[in-house]
């Protein structure tokens, strides 16, 4: 399992949960990365603990103000990106365009999306990883792989009818060990989440409890 801690705009210490993050993957051999705001992947890179950007833009180098370009999370330390998060949402055309960026720097790419039948839609881009996150259950604590079991497994059916290669994710309200031992029973190949860890009061903790039944 893959599991990819995004902080988004948490009021959270970036390297303290990067340094447990790679700990707690390391002692358990089991994959953990880090999406801090893009202004940290330097200095979250630099703890050692694979390292996401939360978002690039699909543009190149030019006249883009403000942009946030494939190469420069590439130069800052960034191993891959979210793309079309549901707190960042890009038209068809942009996640494609985001797509080809990310493949030009070297980039991977996670894209998310609401359900099974976006899920097929992205997938058909041909992106590293799609993960499929149903938004009513983000930041609830409520996890998907409980709440709604079926929304996963029709959206790791919907990815393999495009294209089986492709590994799905799910993400919203995972917390636990036993969260991510259920999206795993599920079909899904990694999970997706935040508050559990951003917010939590000993993100060591909370990081050594996703990985215990894996
Ligand atoms: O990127 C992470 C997801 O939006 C899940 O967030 P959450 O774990 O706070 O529900």
């Amino acid at each position: 399992m893959f599991i990819l801690v995004n902080l988004k705009a948490y009021d959270c210490d970036p390297v303290a949960i990067a340094t447990a993050a790679a700990a707690v993957g390391d002692d358990a051999d089991v994959r953990v990365a880090v999406a801090p705001q893009t202004a940290d992947i330097a200095r979250v890179a630099e703890t050692g603990v694979e390292t996401w950007a939360q978002h690039v833009d699909p543009v190149g180098h030019g006249s883009h103000t403000g942009s946030t370009l494939a190469d420069s999370v590439v130069t800052a330390g960034a191993q891959g990106t979210l793309l079309n998060h549901s707190e960042r949402r890009l038209r068809l055309a942009d996640i494609d365009a985001g797509i080809r960026a990310t493949e030009r720097a070297g980039l991977d790419t996670i894209v998310c999306a609401n359900d099974p039948k976006q899920i097929g839609a992205v997938t058909a881009l041909s992106p590293d990883m799609v993960a499929v996150e149903p938004p009513e259950l983000i930041g609830t604590g409520t996890p998907v792989s409980h709440a709604d079991p079926e929304v996963v497994r029709e959206a790791v059916s919907a990815a393999d009818a495009v294209d089986s290669s492709i590994p799905v994710l799910c993400g919203a309200g995972i917390s636990s060990g036993e969260d991510v031992t259920a999206a795993g029973e599920l079909g899904s190949e990694g999970v997706l989440l935040a508050s559990g860890v951003a917010k939590a009061d000993d993100p060591r903790a909370a990081l050594a409890d996703l990985v215990t039944g894996l």
